[in-house]
């Protein structure tokens, strides 16, 4: 039953981009929101249409419920669900997971935090609820934990009561959402240099939710991943060379793993009836990157998944914008 969509978010122009091409200079011309236009220095006008079309001025709280309230809802019912933030460095992808301590910037990430809390203290006192942290990093195809720099290079591993998970990750347990919060700042890239390399990594946060039912003992356990991708601008423009060209080709490589899998599980726009058997009837390449194999049980099957499509709408960055958004029409 494994259900995806996918939303698109500008971010304003920033002063390099108006410095560049002037404060006028926006591509996009909205239409509703769902739809819009981009306007192409070849092609001319391109009309786009996603699941939904959040633009400059759209608020976290917006972007929140739309993206990220229904998956975190499904979770409370053992529906495992993965929100994933894609588009170029600097395209506003952390400023969506994360936000900022401003009153009302806030992020997926807190807000999603926040509501399970909020979730759990209304909730039937019948359920006991754990909530696990995990936060590990995808850097170069090698698996780090950002809650303990000493653990590195770990495996993906799979059994039979565990499904697939990452060895040796920390696992945190938190009982409120200040400690929730605590841990989701102590490793923001805005503000830790535990991940030196925010832009050319995949952040992936992990929020176990398990409800035991204290009468019959019965367990039901939800799975939320909440990905933050390396920026996906082309290695050409990057201009990297040596290092830089194997980090730039790797990230490529796994997010085109990414979007095959996507690909298998979409087959264009399908049912979750049809998705369900396009998965059993084709084969989904989870196992071509250290992303998709983590996100695997998160992604396919009876999941929920949420990919926002970030970019800019000014004319500076049309070409990685245009690329973003070819991305996203899976
Ligand atoms: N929707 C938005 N509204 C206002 N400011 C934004 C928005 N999106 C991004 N910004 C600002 O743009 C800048 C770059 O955004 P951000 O750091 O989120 O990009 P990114 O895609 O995560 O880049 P990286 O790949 O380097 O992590 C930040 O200063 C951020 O505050």
């Amino acid at each position: 039953m494994s259900s995806v969509s996918v939303c698109v978010r500008f971010r304003p122009c920033n002063s390099r981009e108006i410095a560049s091409t002037g404060a006028k200079s926006s591509r996009i011309h909205i239409l509703d929101d769902r739809s819009f236009d981009f306007k192409d220095d070849k092609e001319g006008a391109i009309g786009f249409s996603f699941d939904r079309v959040f633009n400059e001025g759209s608020p976290q709280g917006d972007v929140f419920d739309f993206v990220a309230l229904p998956i975190v809802q499904d979770a409370m019912n053992a529906i495992n669900g993965t929100v994933l933030a894609y588009g170029q460095t600097g395209a506003g992808k952390t400023f969506s997971m994360e936000g900022t301590d401003d009153p009302g910037q806030e992020g997926i990430l807190p807000r999603v935090a926040r509501w399970i809390f909020q979730y759990i203290e209304t909730a039937d006192p019948v359920y006991e609820f754990i909530i696990k942290l995990s936060m590990v990093e995808i850097y170069m195809e090698r698996i780090r934990d950002l809650l303990d720099s000493t653990k590195d290079n770990l495996q993906v591993k799979e059994d039979k009561t565990r499904g697939i998970f990452v060895a040796g990750a920390s696992e945190v347990r938190r009982p409120s959402y200040p400690e929730a919060y605590q841990d989701l700042l102590r490793v923001s890239p805005n503000i830790s240099d535990m991940n030196a390399n925010s832009s050319r990594s995949h952040c992936v946060f992990l929020i176990t939710i398990q409800q035991t039912n204290s009468e019959d003992r019965s367990v039901k356990t939800g799975k939320l991943f909440l990905v933050d991708l390396a920026g996906s601008e082309k290695v050409e423009k990057t201009c990297a060379e040596g290092k830089l060209l194997t980090e730039a080709k790797t990230i490529n490589k796994s997010l085109s793993a990414l979007g095959n899998v996507i690909n298998a599980l979409t087959c264009g726009k399908q049912s979750s009836m049809q998705s369900f058997f396009a998965e059993k009837a084709c084969h989904v390449p989870y196992r071509d990157s250290k992303l998709t194999r983590i996100l695997q049980e998160s992604l396919g099957g009876n999941s929920r998944t949420t990919l926002l499509c970030c970019c800019s709408s000014g004319s500076y960055n049309a070409a990685e914008t245009l690329s973003t958004l070819r991305f996203g029409l899976r």
